[in-house]
């Protein structure tokens, strides 16, 4: 590969006077290392879309450009290497860790959909923290919440005890105990909300304005997993940068692994491609086409994901359970998540008070397959601090009054009263005391689903 950047020589993707207007890198463009020197450019540019012109309904769908053919479906480039047209490379890409062209074409997309200068996609949504992180230098600190994905937890404790990072968590909901933990040092603010698993709402405007100011050189990364674009656009309330798992809502299928990541900044766009060329973690072009295809049916996904998790978290409040789901108005951060969301996704869960009768209930369920995950097709059903949040220790859990009784529902598309019909059964055969075989009427005549305005 040749050693281009302050030498002007083309890279895999620069500029190449006789190359389509498209292919060609924008000089402007800035190309910084971790440690800011000069770079040569990388195969992805920012969205040539990334201002939206449509409604959110059609841009999911609709794609400009395409193959020399003019394929509906963007081709799956299954190819390590690209010929290149001279010694000096020459090609817009060369090898697929570095570029490819499908992963272009979804990065695009994906900018577009996030209202986002650029996107860059990998192999999850792990890899995406993972690449986030490598911003961070030994001594540097994080403030975070209590509750995070296990996953992320996780990663957090090894950044302290390899990465010399200190990470503080503390209660984000209260914007006031991020700024109190804030220091000079402070490089990142990491935020997820609604939290996983217990649906807690962070004020992101807030936090974003008192961190800039507090620390103009934190970065505010927040991952915008259980909201997908469809419902939360961090960037546009004061994030410097959103990342989340592919996995889930923006695949629907769960058939493949994604992380996406977002940035309106050009140099951190570039400081962010630069780990995931030189790891390796960028996302596989057949991957990329499994996750182009699913993001073009989220908003109908989710529309009916959200409103079948409204009728089922109403459902288990008339029966007496905790429910935590922000589309109740008994939710206590209800008005805060409204006044940043576009709607509530289709994650609850609830306590039932007792470990065992948790248990019973999650495998007496039939519909509700026993799986860690959300924001697929299928409905799930698991118990966080055994699955999903096993990963943070039991005295860690307690200390953050996480109730090991818990149980998650992640909701599908499926028709509503076969979902409360197959959970009312699930309660009441594993003996849940305030619920009977009572007649819920889930779907009144003339219901629509939630819509999703964007
Ligand atoms: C909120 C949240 N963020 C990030 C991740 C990580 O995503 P992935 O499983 O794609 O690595 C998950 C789940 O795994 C999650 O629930
Ligand atoms: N064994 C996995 C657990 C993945 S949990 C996936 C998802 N984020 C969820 O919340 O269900 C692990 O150790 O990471």
């Amino acid at each position: 590969m040749s050693a281009a950047g302050s030498s002007g020589q083309r890279h895999n993707n620069a500029g190449d006077a006789s190359a389509p207007a498209e292919n060609v890198v924008k000089k402007a463009f800035p190309r910084v290392d971790l440690d800011g020197h000069d770079l040569p450019p990388s195969p992805a540019p920012s969205s040539p879309h990334s201002g939206r012109r449509y409604a959110i309904a059609t841009e999911l769908v609709y794609t400009e450009g395409g193959d020399q053919y003019n394929a509906s479906s963007v081709p799956i480039y299954q190819s390590a290497t690209f010929k290149q047209t001279s010694g000096s490379g020459g090609g817009e890409y060369d090898y697929t860790r570095s570029g490819n062209p499908t992963r272009t074409h979804l990065e695009r997309h994906l900018a577009k959909i996030m209202s986002a200068q650029r996107a860059l996609v990998v192999s999850s949504g792990m890899a995406a923290l993972d690449v986030i992180t490598r911003l961070l230098r030994p001594g540097d600190e994080v403030v975070t919440g209590d509750d995070l994905y296990g996953g992320t937890n996780r990663l957090l404790k090894y950044l302290g005890s390899h990465g010399g990072i200190v990470v503080h968590h503390v209660d984000s909901t209260v914007a006031e105990n991020v700024e109190a933990a804030i220091t000079p040092k402070t490089a990142m603010i990491l935020l997820e909300t609604p939290t996983n698993p217990l649906i807690k709402i962070v004020d992101i405007p807030k936090i974003a304005a008192i961190a800039h100011r507090v620390n103009p050189n934190c970065l505010i990364a927040v991952d915008n997993t259980m909201m997908s674009p469809l419902l939360l656009n961090p960037l546009d309330l004061g994030a410097d940068i959103v990342y989340e798992s592919g996995t889930k809502y923006l695949s629907g299928h769960h058939d493949l692994m994604a992380g996406v990541i977002a940035v309106n900044d050009t140099a951190l766009g570039e400081r962010l491609y630069f780990p995931i060329n030189t790891s390796g973690c960028g996302l596989s072009p057949f991957d990329s086409w499994l996750l182009m295809r699913g993001v073009k049916t989220l908003k109908v996904r989710m529309e009916q994901q959200q409103s079948n998790a409204q009728l089922i978290a109403e459902f288990l409040e008339s029966h007496g359970f905790k429910v935590r789901y922000p589309g109740l108005r008994s939710h206590p951060q209800y008005d805060l998540h409204h006044s940043m969301a576009r709607g509530a996704g289709a994650v609850l869960s609830f306590e039932t008070g007792d470990i065992g009768l948790s248990e019973r209930i999650v495998e007496s369920a039939k519909l509700w397959a026993i799986s860690v995950s959300f924001g697929c097709v299928n409905s799930l059903i698991s118990m966080p601090c055994r699955m999903s949040h096993a990963s943070i220790d039991a005295k860690t859990r307690q200390e953050r009054a996480m109730p090991e009784d818990l149980i998650r529902l992640c909701v599908g598309i499926e028709d509503p009263n076969d979902l409360i019909d197959d959970l009312r059964r699930a309660l009441v055969q594993a003996g849940a005391v305030n619920v009977s075989l009572d007649n819920f009427q889930a779907v009144q005549p003339g219901d629509q689903p939630a819509a999703a305005a964007n």
